[in-house]
């Protein structure tokens, strides 16, 4: 069976609002479609497991990195999903730095909100995609956001935040993340808060369902 599954693409810096946009649309969406028909699915639920390394040794991971990320297995899931399987999407767990035991089970949708960091860096992604956005909102806006969200949500330091900013989220940024910007069908600045943007990505969703 090959249902209808529209895959809108959210890529971005840390903190640039994917995030907060994919679940203001999700829920906006809910209303019209029902919640059982769309779905969000983040690419760090993909990040490589790494219950075999040490704690102090996943600490040095470099997670803004493509290489950290099992894209594969997140492509799996996508073309299971717009065949019309159910995927047990992985759990991951910012403070132990690698996947947790147990999985979430998602049955196929009519749409799939995806968003994640490099996502727009992987040909293989970008082809399954049916509209592809970029948050295009400025580095030190992210670094306030990212520094505030990672103290009060993921357990870290102020310390920790900033030397791990400086050491790989920046320089990744600028060497992956900013450069897949050209592969953005829309371009968003400012953040999860902006409205217009928000109301064409749920237009053009409704447009591809009705196709
Ligand atoms: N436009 C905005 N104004 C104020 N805070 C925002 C805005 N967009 C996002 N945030 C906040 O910034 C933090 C990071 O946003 P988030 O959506 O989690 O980013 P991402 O998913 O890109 O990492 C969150 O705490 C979020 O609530
Ligand atoms: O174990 C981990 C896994 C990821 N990170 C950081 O998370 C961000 C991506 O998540 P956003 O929600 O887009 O911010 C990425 O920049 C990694 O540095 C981590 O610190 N530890």
């Amino acid at each position: 069976m090959n249902s209808q599954c529209v895959i809108i693409g959210i890529a971005g810096a840390s903190a640039s609002g994917k995030s907060l946009i994919a679940k203001t649309i999700y829920e906006e969406l809910c209303r019209d479609l029902g919640t059982d028909q769309i779905g969000v699915i983040a690419e760090d639920a993909y990040y490589k497991d790494q219950k075999h390394l040490s704690m102090d040794e996943r600490v040095k991971t470099n997670y803004d990195h493509p290489k950290a990320l099992d894209h594969e297995h997140l492509c799996r899931h996508l073309k299971a999903l717009k065949a019309g399987e159910a995927v047990e999407i992985p759990k991951y767990s910012y403070s132990e730095h690698t996947r947790m035991d147990e999985t979430i089970k998602m049955t196929p949708k009519k749409v799939i909100i995806l968003e994640g960091i490099l996502l727009l860096t992987d040909p293989k992604l970008r082809e399954l995609m049916d509209a592809s956005v970029f948050m295009d909102t400025p580095l030190d806006i992210c670094f306030m956001r990212r520094l505030k969200r990672d103290v009060a949500e993921r357990g870290r330091t102020m310390e920790s935040v900033m030397s791990q900013y400086t050491d790989t989220v920046r320089p990744m940024f600028l060497q992956f993340i900013d450069p897949s910007k050209q592969y953005a069908d829309i371009i968003v600045p400012r953040g999860g808060k902006n409205r217009i943007a928000t109301d064409i990505l749920k237009t053009r969703i409704q447009h591809l369902l009705d196709r």
